[in-house]
């Protein structure tokens, strides 16, 4: 696998030497900062996020939202390891029914810690729960529980400073593609972490590296699709030759924040690590690219005909793609009244392109019409077609799999047939768009490469 070899090769090796007699910190990050320079700070921002001003998602005004909000959010976490055989439902409550007790012991911080860190090892963690703040804080417990902020030394205030500009390098009036799906995507892998066991098989750099990767992989997408970008000529489409150009863009994004070295979280590498490690997290992100999705089946399915192997750094990387692919796709392992939040803005971003492509002029696919789509019909394809198969694929490496993950799966199945029988999603959440009717969505347009490194001071305070 070429330049990725040495950070793949066989699993738990020491792989890079944090001392402090082969830090090189200083010149290795100005170095890289003075290829790539910075850019100019975004406009700030005039909302809390997606769904921050729509009532539904408003957890209560500032003043002392931060308790109030972590304790309901933890009365109603649901699942966990409670429950596995039962309904989502069923366990839902019954999590709810032992967080509430446990939450009654608490005495102190370290145990609210613990508290929060059962919360995000479970897929019913809720993100419309919580504000974007607290979301930067529950990656930086990942990090901390993982390892990685110790085995890299990473500074919580390097930390912090580096989550809070990737936060504001989503943008904020995109439906579905925004910080929040970020986070989505990066603790169903952090859950699969655990689930599955990953730590045995893979190194704390290379799960740091799954966890970055979901992180970035969707940095400053404009709501419109890689089609669009192609149809309307844009810069994107130009500068990549129409080969994946949104995910190239969340790459090039990615590694301009990397690029400063008060972001670098990565600054302890030596050089040749750091570009190992950033040829992984690149093929990572390209692979999320739906239009190459039978290609990257087909790539682990041979791979794993071969006899799968995690020594070998080639196939360590065909499962990594699997890995983000299924949690980039997984809303539907979530628990009904999250997923169909998900379900919902993802149709309002699709027909907020079409209603942009009409205006441009440009022709319009099927499945965007709003007038065309029926999305229980659309939603039951997508998980018999896409998800399913992918995710029973990863459970050949992983047996677990075909546990609660593949039981949620077919509970979605299952609401969605019966759905798209009576069709047209009237039991759906409310249509976003009405949710939203107070909010105009304005897509910028794109500049490239345009990062926002600046920003990130106390008064952003997580
Ligand atoms: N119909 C559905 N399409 C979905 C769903 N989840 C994801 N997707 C599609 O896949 C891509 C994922 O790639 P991303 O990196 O852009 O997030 C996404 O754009 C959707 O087109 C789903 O639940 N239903
Ligand atoms: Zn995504």
């Amino acid at each position: 696998m070429g330049t990725a070899s040495s950070i793949q090769h066989t699993s738990k090796q020491a792989l890079f030497n944090v001392s402090k007699a082969v830090k090189k910190i200083a010149g290795f990050s100005e170095g890289r900062r003075n290829r790539l320079p910075r850019n100019q700070p975004r406009p700030p921002r005039d909302e809390d996020s997606c769904g921050g001003n729509d009532e539904k998602y408003k957890i209560g005004n500032e003043d002392g939202v931060v308790c109030r909000t972590q304790h309901s959010h933890i009365r109603n976490a649901t699942m966990g390891k409670v429950g596995q055989t039962m309904s989502k439902k069923a366990s839902a409550q019954k999590l709810e029914d032992a967080v509430t007790e446990f939450i009654e012991k608490l005495g102190n911080d370290e145990k609210l810690e613990q508290a929060k860190l059962q919360l995000i090892r479970s897929p019913s963690f809720d993100v419309w729960k919580c504000k974007r703040e607290e979301l930067v804080s529950y990656i930086m417990l990942m990090f901390g529980d993982l390892g990685i902020t110790n085995e890299l030394d990473i500074s919580y205030n390097k930390l912090k400073k580096w989550l809070v500009a990737v936060e504001q390098n989503y943008i904020t009036d995109v439906y579905f593609h925004n910080f929040r799906h970020a986070f989505c995507v990066t603790q169903m892998m952090y859950f699969m972490i655990h689930e599955l066991k990953l730590m045995k098989y893979m190194t704390t750099l290379q799960l740091t590296i799954l966890l970055v990767a979901c992180i970035c992989h969707d940095l400053d997408h404009p709501g419109l699709n890689n089609l669009y970008q192609e149809k309307a000529h844009t810069e994107l489409s130009v500068l990549y030759h129409n080969c994946s150009p949104l995910e190239h863009h969340h790459c090039a994004v990615a590694f301009q924040l990397l690029s400063a070295n008060d972001l670098n979280i990565f600054g302890n590498l030596e050089q040749t690590q750091f570009d190992e490690v950033s040829h992984i997290v690149i093929q990572l992100i390209l692979a999320t690219d739906m239009s190459i999705h039978d290609q990257i089946l087909d790539d682990f399915h041979q791979k794993l005909e071969e006899g799968f192997s995690f020594d070998k750094p080639e196939h360590l990387l065909a499962l990594q793609k699997i890995l983000i692919k299924c949690c980039d796709i997984s809303n539907e392992v979530r628990p009904l009244e999250t997923s169909k939040v998900w379900v919902d803005r993802l149709f309002a971003e699709f027909f907020s392109q079409a209603d942009r492509e009409r205006r441009e002029g440009l022709p319009v696919e099927v499945f965007m019409q709003q007038t065309k789509v029926k999305k229980a019909n659309d939603q039951l394809a997508f998980i018999r077609k896409i998800i399913l198969p992918l995710f029973e694929r990863l459970g050949r490496v992983f047996p677990d799999v075909n546990g609660r993950i593949l039981r949620s799966l077919h509970e979605s199945e299952l609401f969605y047939e019966r759905l798209s029988h009576d069709e047209i999603g009237q039991l759906l959440t409310d249509d976003v768009t009405q949710q939203n009717n107070k909010k105009h969505v304005t897509f910028r347009k794109l500049e490239i490469p345009k990062v926002v490194v600046s920003d990130c001071s106390s008064e952003r305070a997580i």
